[in-house]
């Protein structure tokens, strides 16, 4: 997995070729037969006989790269000389960074931006902690925090290693809403030390997106922040996910004439995601939904429900759910359902275990990086399927939510993100796919699709607006009232 090459496992390959009619063909044609895709082909540098070219070829797995070089070296006249793994060049030295939004070039300009002018700032602040929004980084700035312990689908990796998920984090919300964001990694997995340090570094920011933090502790630390904060907390894996769930069911449902009230829904995986996407189903009028976790389905009958040893939500879970008590393997629960959701990890249940489910059975294979089932296998048992990667169609991702979400929240200052305004951010997003477009492999639109981040933030924006959950001042992107007079 995956079984086509892509842009995941793509290498440029310093390749020195004998200057020779032909020769740069013999090369394509080796790496083509070693079903390797070439992307750019560079010249780096021309020799007396010798031409030196980097050559980007798309593979499916570091395995295969050995393939492809291998098959340029058995060529007479052309020599690998060097290889780049271009995912690894691309996080050289972190992927954002800082920039300054003013000149510093002259003392005036220092003077202004720094002391003396900025103390005038910091009293008008000190004066009314609610300027804070106005003259700082605070209005439209986002930390994005994890503890590393669920990062993607790869488990408890730590904090540094889940930088690169973070900083990518940042990235999209910075590309798909112009939020600005921080990666905050911590090195502590207590849920009192991670209230108690992001409850510290909230007032430098306008929001907080929990990220891949695991289940259950993530439930207890966002309520608890969610109580203490005057900003929005949003954790992300959950309320994001479950967002973009409900808006691909939404037009699945749409497509193949169902409702959302006849589903049978097996969901695999009750950590952070599985937990919220049930939950905001279950608000849209899903009535039939199974769980099941790393031992199996749950139910009231479960051994560590009977002793006490199943956690709190997974008893909520247990008790709100799988009225027959159908136990074991998740297999078990695939006869006569409608939808599959995977949030769980790769390749839990072989493809052909899909058989068992109703005709036009959709699957929304969802694990990090690869899917609880591989989409060319379940192909034949499904009449819609979807993953969380970018290189399927149908990709039902939380960058689909958590952008729009954070722009429409900070516009309007909204202190929480309430469950109203998940729902209205579901549809905004379902919406976009107009119902003549629907269709088996467009079910939810492109992560690319500009049009996605400005209609969820105008629901949310909307929806806080309308239920009171946005701060009295509303969205002022240049001097408030009151500001305007003081400088006049
Ligand atoms: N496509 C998307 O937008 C998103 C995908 N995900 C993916 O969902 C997965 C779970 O993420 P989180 O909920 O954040 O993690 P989590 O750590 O909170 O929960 C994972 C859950 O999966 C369960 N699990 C593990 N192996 C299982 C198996 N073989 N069968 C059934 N359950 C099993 C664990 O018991 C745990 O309850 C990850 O692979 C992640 O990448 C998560 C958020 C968004
Ligand atoms: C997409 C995402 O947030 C995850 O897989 O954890
Ligand atoms: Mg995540």
């Amino acid at each position: 997995m995956p079984t086509t090459p892509s842009a995941q496992y793509s290498l440029t390959i310093r390749v020195e070729i004998d200057h020779k009619p032909g020769m740069l063909g013999q090369v394509a044609s080796a790496i083509g037969k070693a079903g390797g895709v070439i992307g750019a082909v560079d010249l780096v540098e021309v020799g007396d006989d010798t031409l030196l070219r980097d050559i980007t070829v798309d593979a499916t797995d570091q395995g295969h790269w050995d393939a492809i070089t291998g098959a340029i070296d058995a060529l007479e006249g052309a020599r690998v000389v060097d290889t780049t793994d271009r995912t690894f060049l691309l996080h050289v030295g972190g992927k954002i960074e800082q920039h300054n939004k003013s000149s510093l070039r002259t003392r005036d300009d220092l003077s202004m931006a720094y002391t003396p002018g900025v103390a005038r700032v910091c009293m008008a602040i000190h004066e009314d902690r609610d300027k804070a929004f106005q003259y700082t980084i605070k209005r439209n700035t986002v930390a994005v925090v994890s503890d590393g312990t669920a990062v993607l689908g790869l488990g408890d990796i730590g904090p540094e290693a889940s930088m690169p998920v973070m900083e990518g984090k940042c990235m999209l919300f910075k590309e798909f809403a112009g939020v600005d964001a921080f990666p905050i990694v911590l090195s502590t997995k207590d849920p009192d030390e991670i209230v108690e340090t992001v409850r510290r570094i909230a007032p430098g920011f306008g929001g907080i997106n929990l990220e891949d933090i695991s289940a259950p502790r993530c439930f207890e630390i966002e309520d608890r922040l969610k109580a203490e904060l005057d900003i929005p907390v949003f954790h992300d894996d959950q309320h994001g996910t479950a967002i973009v769930v409900l808006a691909a069911l939404l037009n699945a449902c749409k497509l193949t004439g169902r409702d959302l009230m006849d589903l049978k829904v097996l969901v695999t995986g009750l950590g952070a995601a599985g937990v919220a996407v049930t939950k905001i189903l279950q608000a849209a009028g899903v009535r039939d939904i199974i769980g099941a976790d790393s031992k199996g389905l749950v139910s009231t009958d479960r051994s560590d429900y009977a002793d006490g040893s199943m956690n709190a939500i997974k008893r909520w879970y247990a008790e709100t759910s799988n009225p027959q008590k159908i136990s074991g393997p998740p297999v078990n629960a695939l006869d006569g359902c409608d939808l599959f959701i995977g949030l769980s990890g790769a390749r839990i249940f072989p493809a052909e275990a899909l058989q068992a489910m109703n005709k036009d059975a959709m699957v929304f294979a969802m694990a990090n990086p690869n899917p609880e089932v591989a989409p060319e296998e379940a192909a034949p048992y499904a009449r819609i399927i979807a993953t969380g990667r970018s290189d399927y169609p149908n990709q039902i991702n939380n960058v689909l939510a958590f952008p729009g979400v954070f722009r429409g929240a900070l516009d309007v200052r909204a202190r929480q993100i309430t469950e109203e305004m998940k729902m209205a951010a579901a549809r905004a997003i379902a919406q976009i796919v107009n119902d003549a477009e629907v269709r088996e492999d467009y079910i939810i639109p492109s992560v690319f699709n500009r049009d996605v981040a400005p209609a969820v933030a105008a629901a949310v924006a909307d929806e806080a607006r309308a239920s009171g959950a946005a701060a009295v001042i509303d969205n002022t992107i240049g001097f408030a009232a009151g500001d305007r007079a003081t400088l006049a």
